[in-house]
């Protein structure tokens, strides 16, 4: 069967924070008439990216055509999760035209391109494009640069470490099996860093990728939908640091779900909030706060030290008020120690 008989799927990758769940709510707002599904990846037990964009209010952007997978990485779990929920797309009554696939912050992407080549679903679907999404500022700032001085303690103590840095290896795997790259988060960046961000880029991506900076994520569905890859064919193209190992395992990193009290105010937890993700490394935090008398719930969300917050839906009458909080880090975090000072304790 020819591609142009396939329904063409993009695959958004991205680290923690980045802005693909951005990305996505702006495609869906300038995808017009097409149908467009989305299936969400997210590692962490709480699916906020599937709540963000269900209380986003977009025309096309039904309930039934999101669909979320968040028990594990998608890269790890193709096999029971993502072949399965991809057919389940396909066999509704009107299929959609297009697919989008938000993957976690911490898979890697080639695995996933390569479940397209399944028997299942290989002539059925095809990957339209790969696109990475760039956390401008945190690139700039070095936070996926190897600790060189770190690597060589650890290198001392135990010679059989090759790289690295997980934050390092998933950035760059995330980056090289790209078909466009979405340097983000443009208006936290002068021109200088925006330059270097990008030599960065082009030097770590040894084919010709086209770099598009935002802000806001926004760039336009007629832009990022049909790009025409066919990324599943040619696999060879788009190294990893995985290839020779396979599966790459998510020891690295850790998230836990707190369940938080209600608030009369908002300003305190955050500034809580913000201190306790510099005081512990903590990579994201995610969740909605219930602030007493406020009958919307309050969107908090944090990438490295930077919080941001918005009343983004009412508290639905079926649902408890409960604020809620997930936290992704690095392996160590002392959860309790987080909580605590969360807690204001
Ligand atoms: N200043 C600034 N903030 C941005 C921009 N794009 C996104 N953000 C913010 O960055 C945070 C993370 O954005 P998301 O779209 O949720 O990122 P994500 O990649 O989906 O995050 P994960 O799903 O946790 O990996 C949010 O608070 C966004 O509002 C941008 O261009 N500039």
């Amino acid at each position: 069967m020819s591609n142009l008989a396939k329904i063409p799927c993009s695959i958004v990758t991205g680290f923690l924070g980045a802005g693909k769940t951005t990305l996505l709510r702006h495609v869906l707002e300038t995808a017009g008439k097409r149908r467009v599904a989305i299936l969400i990846n997210e590692f962490g037990d709480v699916g906020i990216d599937r709540d963000i964009l269900e209380g986003c209010g977009i025309e096309n952007c039904s309930e039934d055509s999101i669909v979320e997978l968040s028990n594990g990485c998608i890269c790890c779990t193709v096999a029971d999760d993502f072949v399965p929920a991809l057919e389940g797309l396909l066999a509704m009554a009107e299929p959609p035209e297009h697919i989008v696939i938000e993957t976690s912050g911490l898979a890697l992407p080639k695995p996933l391109v390569q479940a397209f080549n399944w028997p299942a679903i290989a002539s059925r679907v095809t990957v339209d494009g790969v696109i990475a999404v760039v956390d401008g500022p945190a690139v700039a700032a070095g936070r996926f640069a190897d600790d060189t001085e770190a690597l060589a303690a650890q290198r001392s103590e135990d010679s059989s470490i090759d790289h690295e840095n997980p934050l390092e290896e998933v950035y760059e795997d995330q980056l090289l099996c790209a078909d466009l790259i979405v340097l983000n988060k443009t208006d936290l960046m002068d021109g200088e860093a925006r330059a270097k961000v990008a030599r960065e880029i082009k030097e770590t991506v040894p084919r010709e990728v086209k770099i598009v900076e935002t802000e806001g994520a926004r760039i336009d569905a007629g832009v990022l939908l049909g790009l025409g890859a066919a990324a599943e064919a040619d696999l060879a193209a788009r190294p990893s640091h995985h290839d020779a190992e396979g599966e790459h395992d998510h020891d690295d990193f850790e998230s836990f779900v707190l369940d938080l009290p209600q608030v009369s105010q908002a300003d305190e937890m955050i500034a809580r909030i913000a201190a306790v993700t510099g005081d512990h490394d903590i990579l994201r935090v995610k969740g909605f706060l219930d602030i007493a008398g406020k009958p919307m719930r309050l969107l908090v969300q944090g990438v490295g030290a930077r919080i941001q917050q918005q009343f983004d839906r009412p508290w639905r009458a079926d649902e408890a008020r409960q604020g809620r909080l997930v936290v992704i880090g690095q392996k160590g975090l002392d959860q309790d120690a987080i909580a605590r000072s969360i807690a204001g304790e």
